[in-house]
C-alpha cells in the first residue's frame, strides 16, 4: 500500500539559521490517525508545514501519494490535504461561519447549490449545524477550531494536518475534539496527523505516535511502545500519562508487582485485577 505521506527530511534551517529539523523519516498510511508528540519548540509545527508543502526549503523529500510535494501545484496539494493552524484566529477571516466554510468550495469553482451542500455537510460533521449564520467573532475558541476543520472538510480534504487541535480547550472541549476527530477518521476515512504535547489524551485516541525532540525523531511506535520508559520520556521533556505515572509510583515506592504501565483506565483496571490474582471486586 502506498503511504499517503512519506517524509525523509535530512535537514531544515530557518533563514535566521535556526536548525529546526534533522533526520526525520516517517510514513502516514491511508486512514491512519497518528500523532506528532513533542515538547515546546521540538519542531512539530515546522514538520507539519513541510508535510503540507508550505515550507519547501528543506533537504530531503516529501511524497504525497507517491509524488514529490514540491513538484505538485497548490491545486493538486490542497485538493486533498489541508493544515489547521494552532490558533483559529490565524485561519478564519470571513464574517460569518457560512461564508468562511464556503470560501474553499467557491474558490474551487463549485456552484452555489453545491457550495451550500458542502457547507451544510461540513458543519454537520463538526456539530456546528445550527450556527451557520453566526458571526465568527462571537464564537467560542473551541467553536472556531471546529469551523477551521469544517472549512477543510468542505473542500473534500482526505488528509487533515492539525496543529495542537486541543490546545486552549477546557477538559470537556478537549475530549469532544478528540471524539470528533476519531469519528471523522473512522466513519469518513479521513487520514489525520495531529501535533500535540498532550500525553494524557493521545494514548486513548491515537494508534501511532512519532516523538520529536530538538528537531529529531527519537521514537515512532504505538502508544504502548512510546510510553514504555519514563526515563526516556523525561529526556525529551515529556512525562507519562497520569494513569501510567500512578502505577509506576506504586511499583517503585510500594514494590507492587505491576507488570505493565497501563495507558487507559480500562488497562489500569485489568492490570490491578491481574496483580490481585483476579480477586478484584465483583
Ligand atoms: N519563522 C521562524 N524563524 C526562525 N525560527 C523559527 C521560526 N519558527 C519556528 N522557529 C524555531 O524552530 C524551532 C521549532 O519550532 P516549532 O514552532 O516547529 O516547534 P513546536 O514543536 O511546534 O513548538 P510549540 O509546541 O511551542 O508550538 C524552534 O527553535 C523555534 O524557535
Amino acid at each position: 500500500m502506498t503511504p499517503r505521506l512519506s517524509a525523509q527530511i535530512a535537514s531544515f534551517r530557518y533563514p535566521d539559521g535556526t536548525a529546526a529539523l534533522n533526520d526525520i523519516r516517517l510514513e502516514v498510511m491511508p486512514g491512519e490517525f497518528c500523532g506528532i508528540l513533542g515538547s515546546n519548540g521540538s519542531g512539530k509545527t515546522t514538520l507539519l508545514k513541510i508535510l503540507d508543502g508550505i515550507v519547501k526549503e528543506f533537504t530531503g523529500q516529501v511524497l504525497l501519494d507517491g509524488d514529490e510535494i514540491r513538484r505538485l501545484s497548490p491545486r493538486e496539494i490542497y485538493g486533498k490535504m489541508g493544515l489547521v493552524f494552532q490558533n483559529p484566529d490565524d485561519q478564519l477571516f470571513a464574517h460569518s461561519v457560512y461564508e468562511d466554510v464556503a470560501f474553499g468550495p467557491r474558490n474551487m469553482g463549485c456552484g452555489e447549490t453545491e457550495v451550500g451542500r458542502r457547507v451544510s455537510e461540513a458543519l454537520e460533521a463538526v456539530e456546528m449545524a445550527g450556527l451557520a449564520r453566526k458571526d465568527i467573532q462571537n464564537l467560542s475558541y473551541g467553536q472556531k477550531k471546529r469551523v477551521c476543520i469544517a472549512g477543510l472538510l468542505a473542500m473534500g480534504h482526505e488528509i487533515l494536518l492539525l496543529d495542537e487541535p486541543t490546545a486552549g480547550l477546557d477538559p470537556m472541549g478537549e475530549h469532544r475534539m478528540m471524539e470528533l476527530l476519531t469519528r471523522l477518521n473512522r466513519e469518513s476515512g479521513v487520514t489525520i496527523v495531529m501535533a500535540t504535547h498532550s500525553v494524557d489524551l493521545v494514548p486513548v485516541f491515537l494508534s501511532r505516535l512519532h516523538v520529536l525532540s530538538r528537531g529529531g525523531l527519537v521514537r515512532s511506535g504505538t502508544p504502548e511502545e512510546v510510553f514504555h520508559s519514563p526515563e526516556e520520556l523525561a529526556n525529551v521533556k515529556l512525562r507519562l500519562p497520569y494513569i501510567a505515572e500512578l502505577i509506576h509510583r506504586l511499583r517503585i515506592d510500594d514494590h507492587l508487582p505491576f507488570k505493565r504501565l497501563p495507558l487507559t483506565i480500562g488497562a489500569a483496571r485489568r492490570e490491578i485485577l491481574e496483580t490481585m490474582g483476579g480477586q478484584g471486586p465483583a
